[in-house]
Order: C-alpha cells, then sequence, then structure tokens
C-alpha cells in the first residue's frame, strides 16, 4: 500500500480507493501488510489500450465488458477477486454497475450481437441503456416504433446505413442520433462495443428530429459558467429534441462546483479516468468504465481524481415542456425500490402515450396537446395524492394504473365492498364515544376525527340534537366553545355530567319511616314481615350497628347544600354523573315530600339504547309515523302527492297509509309509512289519549285504557357490588295481563337496567307502587321515564333559559323504599311520584336495534313472532318433537327463547334470528340422559371433508339446514314445556322431545 501511495499518487482519491480495500480486507479477517500483486499500468500497456481503441485519446478507455480484468489499480483488482464482490450498487435512486457485473445475452433482433442492459425502467428510468458488443458481420435491429436511438462506439468499427442508402463508418468516439421510427441498420464487419441510449421520443408539435452523425473530436467546446470542466453536447440544443448526450471532461482535481439536485434523470458511462462519485448520501470511488443511473433529485457530485482526465458521457433528458409531467412527489415518496420503479415505469408510461404515433395523429393543434399535457399535469398530481395517501398495501394495487379517475374507481369499487361495515363501525364508534374522564377538548379532538371520516364516506345525516337546534345555526366552533365553557362551569362545581357513561342512581332520604308497627316475624319494630331481613335474608350491605338514616352515596346534601361523599368507594365510579340539586329537589316534589335535613343520592348505571321500533310519544307531528311498512297490519298505498314535512323542512314522501297493533284491543289507526325516518313517532295525542298529571292514557280500540311510557329501572346495588347470590327479584307491575311479569334480575352485578314500552293500566301509578313493595329486602328503585321527541317541536331549547343544559334532566326519577312506601298513602293517591312525560325530553342519537333478553320484549314484534314461528316450524318439520299430556310423574324442563339480530356487512338488518333453547342444566343424570355427544360435525372435521375433496377432485355441494340437529335422535324421554308464544293460558300439554335442541346435555359440545 505504501509503495502505491508512493509511486503513483498521494491525492486523496487513490488513498480513498485504497483504505476502502483495506477497510473490506480487515473487515473479512485479512488486515495485514500486502503488496499490489500488479504493477501499476505502464505505458506500453496504455499504448496496447490505444491501439486497440485505434483513437488518440483513448488512453485509459477498454472494453468495459473485459475492463475488470485491466484496472489500473491492483487494490481494486484485488478486492474484485473476493469471492461475491462487486463494486455494482442498486438503490432506490440510483444505481453503480460496474464492468464485473455485466451480463451479456444476444440483442433481440440483431444479429450475431451481445447485449448488456445497464440502465431501463425497471430502475425507474424513462430510457434503455445498453452495451451492445457486435461480433462478426453483426447487424442491428431497429428499436420498437416511436423510439429514438443514439449510438456511441466505445470499441471497433460499425458501418450506419439509412434508407436513402447513405452510409456512415462510425470509429470510437463517433455517433450517431437516429429519430424515432427512422430506418437505418448498423453492419460490424470484425468487432465493435456501443453504447446505446433509447427512448420513446416525446412529439411536441410539429417538431421532427434529424438523423445526426458525428463524433466528439467535431464539437465544440461550450460555455460552462461557475464550471470547470469542459462540456460538449452531442445533439442540438433545439426544441425537438427531447434528451441530449454530454460528453464531460474533468482534470484531475477538479469537481462539479453545484452540488446537483434536479428534475433530469441520468445515465453515466465513464470513458477515462478515475473518481468520487456522490450519490444521494453514498461516495462511490468510480473508474472507467462505470455505469452509474441517477433518479432525478438524486443529489450528484462528481470530483475526478488520479493523474489523467477523466471524461464522461452523460444521458441527460429534456422534458422542458413536459416538466410539468414529473411529479416530485412520486419520486420523493420514501417507498421501497420496487413500488419506486413501478411508479416510474408507469410514469414513463404516461411520457410515452404522450409521445406515441397516436397521439400525434390524435391532435392536431399546439393548443390540443397543451390541453392534453394539462390533463397529464392534474392526472399526474392526482395520482401523487392518491399513492401518497393510501396504504402501502394498497397501493401495491394501483401502481400500475396511470389513469388517476381509473385508479379512484379501482379504490371506490374495492374499498366500497368494507365501506358499509366502516360506515356502521364509525357509527357505532360516534354513537358510544364518551367523554369519559377526558377534557373536552380531546374528546371534541377524537369525535371530530369520526365526524370527519363518517361525513366523508356516509350521507349527511340531520341531527336534531339540541345545539344544532339552534339558529341561526352555530358554526362547529361556536358549539365546541359553548361545550368548553360549560365544562368550565361543571368543574367549577365540581359536577360532571354525561348522559352516556353508564348511570343508575340510589337515592334515600332520613324521612321517618311511614311502618310504625311490628314485624311478625322477628317482632321488631319498624318493618313488615315481607321484607324483614331475618326471614329474606340480609342484604350484603347491611349494616348490623346501624345508626338512624340510610346509606349515604355520592351527593349529601346538607342544609347548607354542600356535599360530601361516603360509601362511593365501594361500587360507585369516582366520577359518576350526580344529581344537580334541581333534579334532587324535583324527584322530592315528586315524592311530595319536605326536602329532608339530610338525604342521599346514589349513581351507578347502565348505558341507555332505545330501541328502534319503539314509538315515540307526543312528536307533536300531526300524524303518527312509521319507518317500516311492516309493522302496519294492514295498509293501502298512498298517491305519489302525499308528503310530510319534518320540522327541518324537508319534503318526505309518504309511502302507505295503514293500522298499527300494539296489542290485540290497542290499535292505531291511520299511521303513515314514511320509509326515509328512522323511528316510530305517535303524533299529537289528542283524541288517542287524555293527558293526565302528564301521563298520556291512551284510549284503546277495547274498554280498557292503556298508558305509553318508557321505563328504566335502576336497583340499589349492596354493599360489596353484588347482589346475594341466588337472589332472584321479581317486579311484577300490576298491568294487563300480558305485561304482568315485568322483568326478573338475578343478575350478579351492582346495578343494571331495563328500558322498555309499557302499556299500563289507567291507575298505574298505584300499581307500579305496590309491586315495590313486594321487593325482597330495602331497595331503591329508581324509575326514569324517557320521552324522545325526535322531531318534536317542543323539543328542549337552549335559548330557553340558561338552566337549560342542565335539562338533560331528563331524568325523572322517583325513589321508593319498601320502608318508606305507604301503601295506603299511594291508593289514595296522596302521593304523586309519576313525573311529567311531557317535560321530560331527551334527545338521543339515533342507535341499531337491540337484542331483546325475554319472550316478552318481542311478544308484539312481528319481526319476532315471524322468526320465531319460522324456527318452530323448522324444528317440527325436522320433527323435533310431539306435543304429548305429560306422563305422571314426569318432570318437563323448562326452554327459551334467544334472539340474535344478524347484521350485513353494511350494518343494515339482514334477519332477526331465534333459537329456542332448552334448559337442559336441570336434566339428571340417568333420567334424562345417560351419555353426552356431540350430534353435530366438528370444524375439524369439515375442514378434512373440504381438503379430501381438493385433493381427489370431489364435488362439494353445499346446503343449508335450519336446524343444527337435523340428526341426533334421542333416545332417552325427555319432556319440555311449550314454548313461550305457542302455548295457550293454562296449557298442560308437552313437547316430548325427539331430537336434540340446544342446551340439552345430549346437544352438541365441541
Ligand atoms: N452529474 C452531472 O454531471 N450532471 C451534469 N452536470 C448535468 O446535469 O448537467
Amino acid at each position: 500500500m505504501v509503495r502505491l501511495l508512493n509511486n503513483r499518487s498521494t491525492s486523496q482519491g487513490n488513498y480513498l480507493v485504497v483504505e476502502e480495500t483495506l477497510e473490506l480486507l480487515s473487515r473479512i479477517g485479512k488486515k495485514k501488510q500486502f503488496h499490489v500483486p500488479f504493477p501499476i499500468q505502464n505505458e506500453s500497456e496504455t499504448n496496447h489500450e490505444r491501439s486497440e481503441f485505434g483513437n488518440s485519446h483513448a488512453m485509459q478507455r477498454v472494453d468495459p465488458s473485459v475492463y475488470c480484468c485491466k484496472c489500473y489499480y491492483g487494490t481494486l483488482f484485488l478486492r474484485l477477486d473476493l469471492p461475491g464482490f462487486t463494486r455494482s450498487v442498486y438503490k432506490r435512486d440510483h444505481a453503480l454497475i460496474t464492468p464485473e457485473s455485466h451480463v451479456f445475452s444476444p440483442l433481440p433482433d440483431w444479429a450475431n450481437t451481445l447485449g448488456a442492459y445497464l440502465i431501463t425502467p425497471a430502475m425507474g428510468s424513462h430510457f434503455v441503456m445498453y452495451l451492445a458488443k457486435m461480433q462478426e458481420n453483426a447487424r442491428s435491429g431497429l428499436p420498437p416504433e416511436g423510439v429514438e436511438r443514439l449510438i456511441f462506439v466505445i470499441q471497433g468499427a460499425v458501418n450506419l446505413t439509412n434508407s436513402s442508402r447513405i452510409s456512415d463508418k462510425l470509429m470510437v468516439d463517433s455517433y450517431a442520433y437516429l429519430p424515432p421510427n427512422f430506418e437505418h441498420s448498423l453492419k460490424c464487419d470484425s468487432s465493435a462495443t456501443l453504447v446505446v441510449f433509447e427512448r420513446r421520443y416525446a412529439f411536441l408539435d410539429n417538431h421532427i428530429t434529424e438523423q445526426i452523425v458525428s463524433s466528439t473530436d467535431k464539437l465544440t467546446l461550450l460555455e460552462t459558467p461557475g464550471e470547470v470542466f469542459e462540456l460538449r453536447k452531442l445533439l442540438p440544443e433545439s426544441m425537438p429534441y427531447d434528451f441530449n448526450i454530454h460528453i464531460m471532461d474533468f482534470q484531475p482535481g477538479e469537481f462539479l462546483n453545484v452540488k446537483e439536485v434536479h428534475y433530469n434523470q441520468h445515465g453515466l458511462l465513464l470513458l477515462e479516468g478515475q473518481g468520487i462519485y456522490r450519490l444521494g448520501d453514498s461516495w462511490y470511488p468510480v473508474q472507467a468504465g462505470d455505469v452509474i443511473w441517477m433518479a432525478p433529485f438524486v443529489p450528484q457530485w462528481y470530483a475526478a481524481l488520479g493523474k489523467t482526465r477523466s471524461q464522461y458521457l452523460l444521458y441527460k433528458d429534456l422534458l422542458l415542456h413536459l416538466l410539468h409531467l414529473l411529479n416530485v412527489d412520486m419520486v420523493s415518496k420514501a417507498i421501497a425500490g420496487g413500488c419506486f420503479q413501478s411508479i416510474c415505469c408507469r410514469y414513463s408510461g404516461n411520457v410515452a402515450r404522450f409521445s406515441s404515433a397516436i397521439w400525434r395523429e390524435k391532435f392536431q393543434s399546439m393548443e390540443q396537446i397543451y390541453a392534453h399535457c394539462l390533463w397529464e399535469h392534474c392526472n399526474a398530481i392526482v395520482l401523487s395524492w392518491i399513492l401518497n395517501m393510501v396504504s402501502q398495501e394498497l397501493s401495491a394495487g394501483i401502481f400500475f394504473v396511470s389513469n388517476a379517475l381509473r385508479v379512484w374507481e379501482d379504490l371506490k369499487e374495492h374499498i366500497d365492498k368494507i365501506d358499509g361495515s366502516r360506515v356502521y363501525f364509525l357509527h357505532r364508534e360516534i354513537v358510544s364515544h364518551s367523554q369519559g374522564t377526558s377534557s373536552i377538548s380531546v374528546y371534541y379532538t377524537r369525535l371530530r376525527l369520526l365526524w370527519d371520516e363518517y361525513d366523508v364516506i356516509a350521507p349527511f345525516v340531520v341531527c336534531n340534537c339540541e345545539i344544532l337546534l339552534l339558529k341561526p345555526l352555530l358554526s362547529v366552533n361556536q358549539a365546541y366553545s359553548m361545550l368548553v365553557q360549560e365544562e368550565g362551569q361543571r368543574q367549577n362545581i365540581g359536577r360532571l355530567t354525561s348522559i352516556l357513561e353508564p348511570t343508575a342512581l340510589y337515592s334515600s332520604t332520613l324521612v321517618k319511616k311511614c311502618f310504625h308497627g311490628v314485624c311478625h316475624y322477628c317482632h321488631i319494630k319498624g318493618h313488615k314481615k315481607e321484607t324483614c331481613y331475618k326471614l329474606i335474608d340480609y342484604p350484603a350491605d347491611y349494616k348490623f350497628n346501624k345508626r338512624k338514616g340510610s346509606a349515604v352515596n355520592n351527593v349529601v346534601l346538607s342544609s347548607e347544600g354542600e356535599s360530601t361523599s361516603s360509601l362511593a368507594k365501594y361500587y360507585v365510579p369516582a366520577k359518576v354523573p350526580t344529581f344537580t340539586r334541581e333534579h334532587y329537589q324535583q324527584i322530592l316534589e315528586f315524592l311530595g315530600k319536605d326536602p329532608p335535613v339530610q338525604a342521599t343520592t346514589h349513581m351507578a348505571g347502565i348505558r341507555f339504547v332505545p330501541f328502534q321500533y319503539d314509538w315515540i310519544l307526543d312528536t307533536g307531528a300531526t300524524n303518527h309515523m312509521t319507518f317500516d311498512i311492516e309493522q302496519l297490519s294492514s295498509y293501502v298505498a298512498c298517491d305519489s302527492s302525499s308528503f310530510v314535512q319534518p320540522p327541518n323542512g324537508k319534503t318526505t314522501q309518504i309511502a302507505h297509509k295503514g293500522t298499527y297493533a300494539f296489542s290485540p284491543t290497542q290499535t292505531l289507526t291511520n299511521v303513515l309509512h314514511v320509509p326515509d325516518f328512522h323511528y316510530n313517532l305517535l303524533g299529537e295525542m289528542k283524541g288517542i289519549a287524555r293527558s293526565h298529571n302528564g301521563l298520556y292514557i291512551l284510549k284503546s280500540s277495547s274498554s280498557s285504557l292503556g298508558l305509553f311510557i318508557k321505563v328504566l329501572v335502576f336497583v340499589r346495588p349492596n354493599k360489596t357490588g353484588l347482589l346475594n347470590k341466588n337472589t332472584s327479584i321479581f317486579l311484577t307491575f300490576l298491568m294487563p295481563s300480558s305485561f304482568n311479569l315485568l322483568f326478573q334480575l338475578n343478575s350478579g352485578v351492582c346495578s343494571f337496567g331495563f328500558y322498555g314500552v309499557f302499556i299500563g293500566a289507567e291507575d298505574f301509578r298505584l300499581k307500579i307502587l305496590l309491586c315495590f313493595l313486594s321487593l325482597p329486602y330495602p331497595m331503591t328503585l329508581i324509575v326514569i321515564f324517557l320521552h324522545i321527541p325526535v322531531v318534536a317541536s317542543h323539543a328542549p331549547n337552549y335559548s330557553r333559559d340558561e338552566s337549560s343544559l342542565n335539562d338533560s334532566s331528563f331524568v325523572h326519577a322517583f325513589s321508593c323504599h319498601p320502608e318508606t312506601t305507604n301503601a295506603q298513602n299511594i291508593a289514595s293517591g296522596s302521593a304523586c311520584p309519576i313525573p311529567n312525560l311531557c317535560s321530560s325530553s331527551f334527545s338521543i342519537m339515533e342507535s341499531t336495534s337491540f337484542e331483546p333478553k325475554t319472550y316478552y320484549e318481542t311478544a308484539h314484534d312481528k319481526r319476532w313472532v315471524k322468526a320465531m314461528q319460522h324456527e318452530i316450524h323448522a324444528l317440527e318439520e325436522n320433527g323435533t318433537w310431539t306435543v304429548v299430556d305429560l306422563p305422571p310423574n314426569k318432570r318437563p324442563i323448562g326452554c327459551k327463547w334467544v334472539y340474535q339480530i344478524k347484521y350485513n356487512s353494511d350494518g343494515s338488518v339482514e334477519r332477526f334470528k331465534t333459537w329456542l333453547v332448552s334448559k337442559g342444566y336441570s336434566q339428571c343424570e340417568g333420567v334424562d340422559f345417560h351419555n353426552t355427544f356431540s350430534p353435530v360435525a366438528k370444524q375439524v372435521t369439515v375442514h378434512t371433508v373440504i381438503v379430501m375433496a381438493a385433493m381427489l377432485g370431489w364435488e362439494l355441494y353445499q346446503m343449508n339446514v335450519f336446524n343444527a340437529f337435523l340428526k341426533g335422535d334421542l333416545h332417552e324421554e325427555v319432556y319440555m314445556t311449550l314454548p313461550d308464544g305457542f302455548r295457550n293460558q293454562g296449557e298442560s300439554r308437552v313437547c316430548r322431545l325427539l331430537k336434540s335442541l340446544y342446551g340439552l346435555k345430549q346437544a352438541s359440545r365441541q
């Protein structure tokens, strides 16, 4: 190494070359002093080369294809000797292709010629650069239509003949430019090596290019302001030529002054000398024979090193008139090489199309071409937007499409498939997104993102929430600041209310117990036998050393109105919505009580989701309306001029008019079917109901009167948050027969709610309170009456008064404590705990249907009734049972309906599905069953069959059987009660099961 540096050069370039070699060697464990095995080329060798090239300044010029064997520096030779080593590099925005990595193969359409493609569009270029090694009697082929060609001779000589039979002999350093579609032929008698550049010609106006034959020595040196290198250009600098080839000469030590970054792409062949090329962030020692591809905008810089001149040939595109077509975004996009190539391929495809002969015919004038250029420009920009926006997975599929509209439509089609489910997902996210403990700005930002996406992919849905009812409509920012203000206020008073947060409530007061008698069971004063803890078990939170007064929870209102906390830690989240003082007073008013000295309120809860098929009360609409024709028992079509006009000002078509039956005895006539609606609206109550204390008492077609009400019921949890195990609480609302059993609570959760629409009797108040008396132990029930005016003209208005925000006091509650309820009082009507329905307004977001849990929730919903009938029909068809009288000494197991709404991928309801499930847990081994097994195919078995069918070429048929237990005969004697809805009052007959049913011990378990 020392010898090398001393003998040849101390220039930085050599030093780097050698240093790099040493570093490489040290990395592979050969770090030791070594001698350059080959002497540096001497004059005679150089002369030999010169004679081979037959050209005066070919001192270092060699055939690049064999150059690796003749390199100047033994150090490089050493490196190339290493197994698998190459200096070639291929990166996203540049490539160095060195001679040892050239691969030659016969050039198509050329005779006796081997070619090595060095730069092609596969790299991202819009041109090709290749070496053509012509052998004896070699002949060239023609480039494809519309493609122009430039050849430069680097070794040997060729004869060029054109269609006019004019011939030119081209020696080393000679070149020829051959316009697109120009007939020509290159012939070689002995051998020649050419570097060839080809690209699709970008036709412009009426300009055409001409054949040029010349050599570098005939070219004049051009001015290079600010630069020191010598520059010659092989082609004229005129409009028709869309590229040029530069010959650039550098003396040792000279370098590019400008650290160039520009839109042009380059193909470079180093003809002589050596130096350092900087490409992007990489620095490459280069020498004669090396080829470089430079993508647009790759930072580039060259310094000539060594003792002799270095010279390179440089392809440079001149898309002056197409400059706008080059889209920086596309190139700068940080994507993997393959993708990048694809973009450029596609891009060059555009250019190619632009320049094709078809275009030439297509466009008559410059205006047309410019118009098309503009189109291409927009197209390219939109394409780059799309490509930059979509995920890598998606972009892979669209790289090859060059028309932005097509890409867009493809994507739309592609993504539309999941659009529905995305809409559904967004919808649900928006509906269920709650502020929780986050600040309004966090909440707002997240919600805004959801809304923005929703707005884009789903049509605008008119929302009648309170803020949106303001006139003039607030801007989003105004609404935001209004909410922030409100947030501030609430923080000041230390309360945070969120209607979507799970809420429930316990209220109890220090009102003196109303029952003064003695329990007949334990003989202790203050309660009755029915509510005696000794008899019915103590609640877990029962305080044995109890002081007067009941448990205190979240809010304690002293006479001074201060709040304190006590038992909250047991079962109430730290920040739960609380009652405001107004609410509390309202409740007390309902209860007909004076504000106590001390009162307590507990809250816990559930999320409230309305059922789409519920009827929204007292909407103020002139007519009753339903969105669903299926709900009408009889109807007639309306003519196309029938419209309703909701308060949003739009007119909406009425499709039908018909009758809706709430129950066999209660019907609504003249109900309009308005398909555009999302809810059922009960219009003006006049005529169908009379108002009484804010309740609407329905006049029904029969003599019995009904009451519409939506109720949420919360039960106070015990201390540990759990109801006593095995505790079933039956709340019996004494209503018309079908609603007798309202619900059963045997949940282990600390609080729960129930939501439903009931048709009650006229003396509802009395009966609802009476039922509380049958509670097993003291328990506070909060009944929340909800009234949801979707298009109500009397919906709360922000401007009404400053307390309007608190008007989310949709909760009208009353507390009922068995110990505090005076049945006599209530019966005599002196206590009036029924809230005013009219004022209980509550705006709620549209939501999806919920799945009923009990038969009673579905008994009057035609869809569920239909689904149940369908299931029964299928079971009977399959011979699942026969209906028999229950034999003596036999005990039937129960059964239960299970409901599920099946959704399409777009969130719309596909169908209402029901299953009849037997209560197999009450079966006894040896009586009702002996063995348990799996009468349905296991998934793995199905897979095996499919695999076998695929392997053996079987045909597979798929059929859908409505019942899971097509087979699965029962051998045991199992009796089951008749399913709900298919049993008459007092019916004693049962189903003798012949086939398995879900839930049976004999049924599937996997
Ligand atoms: N890398 C180069 O040599 N670039 C040239 N100076 C050019 O683009 O003009």
